[in-house]
């Protein structure tokens, strides 16, 4: 009877914390739900626990990631939310010292190596960015999978192929994508002398990016001045971080 009583709250907590017109796939245990936009959305342990939210920010190279990523976790912090600020490539780990030499010019990989690498640095950090969320701590993410998948098919790879190593990454609850012309972009500070920071191949890595866009994405016009970029990020998150603190559960990529 108590287990009963416990599906069915969650069942209940799913309707109400996810707004979006979705059909429960099993009532007796939920681990799946049915999205009006026909996908799956496979959900991940209790569904009515508090928790952080995952909040991703993509762009192209210099739409101002690092800059809102900043801002946004000291407005959060200064209303008492617990949260911390991840990257990736995360360039501290051994993966992530592979990614960063290829990244400066100073080693050469195989395209499909480099995207696994990529993959693997985000693997790598997976069960501690679900302990940190479900220990209520909100994570602002630079770049995400959406960065692996954009950059990599941008190259030629399949774009199936780049998604399928990102299966069963922790799904963001927002992702920010920064929209602003490559050649805005490129105008801002200039280029470093990375490996993808060339205009005709950012272009490229534009439009690969829009393939990927879903339901958990708000589109930024990054070309405003970053006061106001910050004000709508700001409104933005803090309804997300209130959605999770509720009780949405997790979910994992690509099934929303
Ligand atoms: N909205 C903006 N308007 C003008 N310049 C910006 C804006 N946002 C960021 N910048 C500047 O552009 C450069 C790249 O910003 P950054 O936040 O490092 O971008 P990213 O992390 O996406 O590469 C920095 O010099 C930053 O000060
Ligand atoms: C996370 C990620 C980044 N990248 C690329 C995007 C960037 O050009 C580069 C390094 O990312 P980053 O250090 O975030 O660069 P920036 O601050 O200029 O945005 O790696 C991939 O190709 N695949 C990935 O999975």
């Amino acid at each position: 009877m108590a287990a009963f009583h416990l599906r069915n709250f969650g069942v209940l907590a799913v309707r109400r914390s996810l707004n979006l017109g979705l059909n429960i796939s099993c009532k007796r245990s939920v681990r799946s739900i049915r999205m009006e936009n026909g996908n799956n959305c496979n959900l991940m342990g209790a569904s009515n626990e508090s928790r952080g939210a995952l909040v991703v920010f993509e762009g192209l190279d210099r739409s101002g990631k690092t800059s809102q990523c900043g801002k946004l976790l000291s407005y959060l912090e200064g209303l008492g939310h617990s949260v911390e600020l991840w990257r990736f490539p995360d360039r501290t780990t051994s993966v992530g010292q592979m990614i960063s030499a290829y990244l400066t010019n100073k080693s050469q990989l195989d395209d499909h190596t480099i995207h696994l690498l990529f993959s693997a640095n985000r693997w790598e950090k997976r069960s501690m960015m679900e302990a940190k969320l479900k220990a209520g701590t909100t994570l602002i993410v630079d770049r995400y999978s959406y960065s692996g998948v954009a950059f990599s098919s941008a190259k030629g790879l399949d774009f199936e192929w780049c998604k399928a190593p990102e299966n069963g990454l922790i799904a963001p609850d927002l992702v920010v994508y920064l929209d602003i012309p490559p050649e805005k972009a490129a105008e801002r500070g200039g280029y470093g002398g990375e490996r993808y920071e060339q205009l005709e191949f950012q272009k490229k890595v534009a439009q690969h990016y829009k393939l990927l866009e879903d339901s958990s994405w708000k589109m930024i016009d990054a070309s405003q001045c970053i006061e106001d970029v910050e004000k709508q990020v700001e409104e933005i998150v803090l309804e997300h971080v209130v959605t999770c603190q509720k009780g949405k559960p997790l979910s994992s990529l690509w099934s929303c």
